[in-house]
């Protein structure tokens, strides 16, 4: 393997879009091949969270900020113990990083972990191409990889497609692990693991929940095996239309009318076990500051705010924006949308304790406003106890 510092800086790579477009810039990270989805995060900040936020499994990321690495690479961001994305492209690379927190390069990272990317690339342009003609597949080529363009444009159209595809398997943990409560124990809560990210039970935990991860396979028996005052569906990589054994399990919880929280993928899981559709978006919403609604009112509700919040999907659930619909558990509304978009954000049952929203409350790196939303969990398992 080349090492960052082997490597000189002309290194050529290529990146080759599934409809033909081509550009051409200098290899970053693992020198070799990669195929995935092309989407990009518009984030000024939170790249390694980015990285190693498993529903980034299978996509090539397009970063819109011009200069990446600045801060460097540090053991405590990471959302998860792997990057998960498929491949990197930037524009300028940091060449020296500068943080206190800082224990070695991006470059180097991306290196160490056999991730290929791509810098010196026009990422603005490549940006207003996926936003004109949608997410598409994509290959990164560097070192011996780089071939005749037609017969790299060939391997990445027979590369998978994100449609269709069922990931969470392969990311989710595969034995059950507990996170503790910080300071006196409150709630036990059941996390059903579908790409969760590190800092989503540290939110519950922060908040006196002891939180059991469990595999996505686990079953229903396994979830009520901990006796659990809430129920939390995380959120994932690929398709939710494939996702058809944690909606069975949703159901269940739902049936049992036990409280329910999800994120992202867990709030398409529940479009689905209520019955909507969900479908792929043109290119998605992957950055840390979309404007998002509270359309709810009522209770702690406002029924109008505006939230600055982080997203990472390129699905979205197909309900009515207009008035609760009838669900086989009772009425259901969209609780929240985009006000880029009108893309559904979030759902709220009427008649049940459980509530999801599309977006990341979580939100590491920021913003917080979105943090209300785990006290509303709390809340809902209080009303429980009642
Ligand atoms: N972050 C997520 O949970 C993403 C959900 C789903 N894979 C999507 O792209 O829409």
């Amino acid at each position: 393997m080349t090492t960052p510092a082997q490597r000189t800086r002309t290194d050529g790579a290529m990146l080759v879009l599934e409809d033909g477009r081509v550009f051409r810039g200098r290899s970053y990270g693992a020198v070799g091949e990669t195929f995935g989805e092309a989407v990009f995060n518009t984030g000024m900040t939170g790249y390694q969270e980015t990285l190693t936020d498993p529903s980034y499994h299978r996509q090539v990321v397009v970063m819109t900020a011009p200069h990446v690495g600045n801060t460097g690479v540090n053991d405590e961001d990471p959302e998860s113990g792997r990057i998960w994305v498929a491949g990197y492209v930037v524009r300028d690379p940091a060449r020296v990083p500068s943080n206190w927190r800082s224990v070695r390069s991006l470059d180097e990272e991306l290196t160490a972990q056999g991730v290929v990317g791509i810098s010196g690339v026009d990422t603005r342009a490549l940006t207003r191409h996926l936003r004109e003609r949608g997410a598409m597949r994509v290959g990164i080529f560097s070192g011996t990889g780089l071939g005749e363009e037609a017969a790299l444009l060939e391997r990445v159209r027979s590369a998978p497609q994100m449609k269709g595809a069922d990931l969470c398997g392969e990311v989710a943990t595969d034995a059950v692990y507990v996170v503790p409560a910080q300071g006196t124990k409150r709630f036990t809560v059941a996390a059903v693991d579908l790409g969760i990210k590190g800092m989503t039970p540290y939110r519950m935990a922060e908040r006196g929940i002891e939180v059991h991860v469990l595999p996505a396979t686990a079953t229903l028996d396994e979830i009520y095996a901990v006796a659990p005052d809430g129920v939390f569906f995380s959120n994932g990589p690929g398709d939710p239309a494939t996702a058809e054994h944690p909606v069975a399990l949703m159901r269940g919880v739902l049936e049992r009318r036990t409280p329910l929280f999800g994120i992202c993928f867990g709030n398409q899981i529940l479009g689905r076990a209520l019955g909507f559709g969900t479908f792929k978006l043109k290119y998605g919403h992957r950055g840390i500051n979309q404007p998002v609604q509270e359309r709810s009112g009522g209770g702690t509700w406002t029924g109008g705010k505006v939230e600055v919040t982080a997203h990472n999907h390129g699905f979205a659930v197909d309900a009515p924006l207009d008035g609760p619909a009838d669900t086989p558990y009772g009425r259901a509304e969209v609780s929240h949308r985009c006000l880029n978009d009108d893309v559904v954000e979030g759902l709220r049952l009427l008649d049940r304790p459980a509530f999801s929203v599309q977006y990341h409350p979580e939100a590491a790196a920021g913003p917080h406003d979105a943090a209300y939303l785990f006290d509303r969990f709390v809340t809902l398992m209080e009303g429980q106890r009642a």
